[in-house]
């Protein structure tokens, strides 16, 4: 599996922290920025992101904000992405099995370490279901066009 992962200044520090989770589970990644907490615009690093999912350089991608609202918003316009905020735990193994959600995005002055962690892990090892899912993901998919 290809994941990139990507913030601004409201995500910074949950991004360095995600990223050391991530090392310690052996998963590689490619961090597209921000590479440092100052100020920075979210639009900018959402469309790096969610353009290299789309065209299949990454298979998925984690997008941190200071809500993740505004990082989710941007990611979403760009066509076959699936980015679904996520807080908790039920929210990050539906976004799969239901949405086949590409981009989980997160609010780094939300929500604790540990928990992004445990929804880290939840969004990663949780698989499409299809099916019925399949079919409204497909009508989704159609209206981006
Ligand atoms: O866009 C957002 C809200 O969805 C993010 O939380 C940003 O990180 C936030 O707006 C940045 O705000 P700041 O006052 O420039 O730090």
């Amino acid at each position: 599996m290809k994941l990139v992962i990507g913030a601004d200044h409201g995500g910074f520090d949950l991004k360095e922290n995600i990223k050391e989770y991530l090392k310690e589970q052996q998963i590689a990644f490619t961090d597209y920025g921000t590479l440092t907490p100052e100020r920075c615009d979210y639009p900018v690093v959402a469309k790096k992101v969610a353009e290299a999912v789309a065209d299949g350089t990454f298979d998925c991608g984690i997008l941190i904000c200071g809500t993740g609202i505004g990082i989710g918003i941007a990611a979403n316009k760009v066509h076959g992405i699936r980015a679904a905020l996520c807080h908790d735990m039920f929210s990050a193994e539906y976004s799969r099995r239901h949405n086949d959600a590409n981009i989980l995005t997160m609010g780094g002055r939300v929500i604790g370490p540990g928990l992004a962690r445990e929804i880290v892990r939840i969004f990663l090892n949780t698989g499409f279901d299809g099916g019925r899912h399949a079919e409204r993901v497909a009508m989704i998919t159609k209206m981006d066009k």
